[in-house]
């Protein structure tokens, strides 16, 4: 009964935020395209931060980009062929977060920094591990903060996840089980997840998160793929796929992803699966639902041969609230990066680009193929 209060309470909470009052030199943040994740990704933790104010918005079409502006009080637009690169020209943005679709982010990522801007990129960083090696030496090289926004790691449940294996309390990790299971439906054929040329693939898309979440938990890069299948959404689009790796130290790990979990019974959607196991030398760790957490989840430590516990993490000691969402955290972290203060968590330039290699290396051994390569060519001077 107390769990389900708390789930109402922080429902509530987050679905009816009230804007906290702004600092008095805010960054400025412009968004790249009308993008359905927007909102929750960044438009709303931003009503929470004091330090953040979504400045501008850029969209191909000039109405697109003016309802989204008009729906969400953003004060400046740029709309039609031009937007986005007006919106990077525009002086007053500190900050461009780019949720473009995969096979758009180097182009939009590089341009952006070209300009000076931060960058909060979505993930995955990009359709090939070289473009992302190529955005995090370029952001270095300018003394810009880039991150891929792989949310699920700025809450308190990963954290203290990691920190349950850290320390030893079950021994060492010998392999881990991360899946990520979408309802089947969700994203028409026309979505940009089942295009390739954007870099679409249950994958890129969320086997992304299962891969990341792997090598997180494992603290142990993949050495290669012992096996991999997939299911086709279009030629060279894979709709589900898994693997398992080989991961340094002789740990295993097995991802599993789909964007179309079948109803139950044939007849009753269900709901996405977001869990992971860890299995360890001395016992056991299972996650429900690692990537939207703030909903519900559990972590149940099972030791070999003793009584399992559940721990729940909403909030850091000294960080959060409990309707903190992951972008929440997530938002933090980025603002205090920018800001030249600590981040309590961080996906670093070496995490995006192992990630990006393991998601090739399954698209290699599948014979499916790294998505293409941008065709942008950045100019000599950048
Ligand atoms: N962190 C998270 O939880 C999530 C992250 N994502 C990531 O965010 C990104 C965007 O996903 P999502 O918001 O679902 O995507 P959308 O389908 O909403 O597309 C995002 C934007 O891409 C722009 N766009 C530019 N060129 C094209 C093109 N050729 N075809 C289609 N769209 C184009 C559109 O901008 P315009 O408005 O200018 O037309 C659109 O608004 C992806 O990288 C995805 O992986 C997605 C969902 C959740
Ligand atoms: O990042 C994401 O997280 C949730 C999924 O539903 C979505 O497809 C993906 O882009």
């Amino acid at each position: 009964m107390t769990s389900l209060f708390g789930l109402v309470s922080r429902v509530r909470t987050v679905f009816n935020l009230s804007v906290v009052p702004l600092d008095s030199n805010p960054l400025k943040f412009g968004i790249l395209g009308a993008a359905a994740i927007a909102p929750d990704a960044l438009i709303n933790p931003a009503k929470s931060h004091p330090e953040v104010v979504i400045y501008a918005v850029a969209a191909r079409s000039q109405k697109r980009a003016a309802e989204f502006a008009r729906k969400h009080g953003i004060e400046k637009v740029f709309g039609g062929p031009n937007g986005y690169q007006e919106l990077l020209d525009d002086p007053e943005i500190d900050v461009v977060y780019n949720p473009l679709p995969n096979g758009l982010h180097y182009e939009w990522t590089m341009k952006a920094l070209a300009a000076g801007k931060h960058v909060l990129l979505e993930k995955p960083a990009a359709n090939t591990a070289d473009e992302t090696r190529q955005m995090f030496e370029f952001a270095e090289s300018k003394g810009l903060v880039l991150l891929e926004a792989f949310h699920y790691r700025f809450h308190p449940v990963a954290q203290r996840v990691k920190a349950i294996l850290d320390s030893g309390e079950l021994g060492a990790v010998k392999s881990t089980s991360t899946m990520l299971n979408v309802t089947r439906g969700i994203f028409g054929p026309s979505n940009i997840r089942f295009d390739h040329s954007l870099g679409g693939g249950a994958l890129m898309d969320v086997g992304c998160y299962t891969i990341s979440s792997m090598r997180f938990f494992a603290g142990a890069e993949p050495t290669s793929v012992e096996s991999a299948s997939h299911v086709l959404a279009v030629p060279q689009v894979d709709i589900s796929s898994t693997a398992t790796f080989a991961l340094a130290g002789g740990k295993t790990g097995t991802v599993t992803c789909t964007l179309d979990l079948p109803p139950a019974l044939g007849l009753v959607p269900r709901i996405p699966q977001l869990h992971a196991t860890i299995v360890c030398e001395r016992g056991e760790l299972r996650i429900y639902n690692y990537v939207l957490p703030t909903l519900y989840h559990s972590i149940t430590v099972a030791p070999a041969g003793g009584p399992a516990r559940v721990e729940k993490a909403y909030t850091f000691p000294a960080l959060g609230e409990a309707w903190w969402t992951t972008y929440r955290y997530q938002l933090e972290a980025f603002v205090n990066k920018v800001r030249g203060r600590t981040p309590h968590a961080w996906v670093t330039k070496e995490d995006s680009i192992a990630n990006m290699e393991a998601i090739e290396m399954v698209y290699a051994k599948t014979g499916l193929g790294s998505r293409p390569k941008s065709t942008y060519v950045p100019p000599a001077t950048t």
